[in-house]
């Protein structure tokens, strides 16, 4: 199968430092994966390199055979956490920008999300709790048509109860085509949405691994992913 995205020995640096060192990553249409790695590995730089945020990278980072940021922004959802908007702004103000700048933002999906997250339309960011703050993120990220899907650390904040609601429905919104990549710490909780697990370690790419396999070696997720530190820091 074609792949939706490929990553060619990705290196990026910040101030002299290398943040990401060589990344090689092919993902393919129609795939759960979760990327995983302590705080620092490289996850939401990783997200920022592939949705044309952080640019001067070397490498390449194609999706859908785009390599340049603009066209590749045009196939993927990432919600940047909400940076830019004041705290008084309230979320119709918000959805009204999405419409206007996304052109396959869908009003009517985005009103199913909005129901489901039980948001109203007229409450400013300021009086969002975290949990509220990280399930309009969700609503606005789903509500675009797109290929690539980046959600990171999206749940966080959420409840247990809301945060396994939305995982069970995440896999109905989706298209089937569509890609999502996915970083979290609570990795026994989105482990069975999951196709695939990607870890970073020491700057790279230390495993890509589908959880089929992962299952049949009789591992959980989590047991896999500890194990996999664990026998790198012995
Ligand atoms: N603006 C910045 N300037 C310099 N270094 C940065 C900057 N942002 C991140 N870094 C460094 O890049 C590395 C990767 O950070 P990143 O936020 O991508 O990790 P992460 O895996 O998402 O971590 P977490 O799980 O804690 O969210 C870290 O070593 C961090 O110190």
């Amino acid at each position: 199968m074609d792949n939706l995205l490929e990553i060619k020995d990705l290196t990026y640096k910040k101030n002299q430092k290398i943040i990401l060192d060589k990344i090689n990553l092919e993902l393919q249409p129609g795939k759960i994966v979760a990327l995983l790695g302590e705080n620092g590995a490289g996850k939401t730089t990783l997200m920022r390199i592939i949705a044309g945020m952080a640019k001067n990278y070397q490498g390449s980072v194609t999706l859908l055979n785009e390599t340049k940021e603009a066209m590749r922004k045009a196939h993927l959802s990432f919600t940047d956490g909400l940076t830019g908007f004041g705290d008084s702004t309230k979320i119709q103000d918000i959805v009204h920008f999405y419409q206007v700048i996304y052109t396959d933002f869908d009003d009517e999906q985005f009103d199913q999300l909005r129901s489901f997250m039980k948001l109203d339309l007229n409450m400013r960011l300021s009086h969002l709790s975290k949990g509220m703050r990280e399930k309009l993120i969700i609503a606005l990220t789903f509500s675009r048509k797109a290929d690539l899907y980046l959600l990171d650390e999206p749940f966080s904040g959420i409840d247990a109860m809301a945060r396994k609601k939305i995982i069970n429905s995440i896999i109905l919104w989706k298209a089937d085509q569509a890609t999502i990549l996915i970083s979290d710490h609570f990795v026994n909780e989105i482990a069975t949405m999951l196709d695939e697990v990607v870890v970073i370690k020491d700057k790279t790419v230390l495993t890509h691994q589908s959880t089929e396999a992962i299952r049949t070696n009789n591992l959980s997720i989590e047991e896999y992913y500890e194990g996999l530190y664990l026998k790198e820091d012995e």
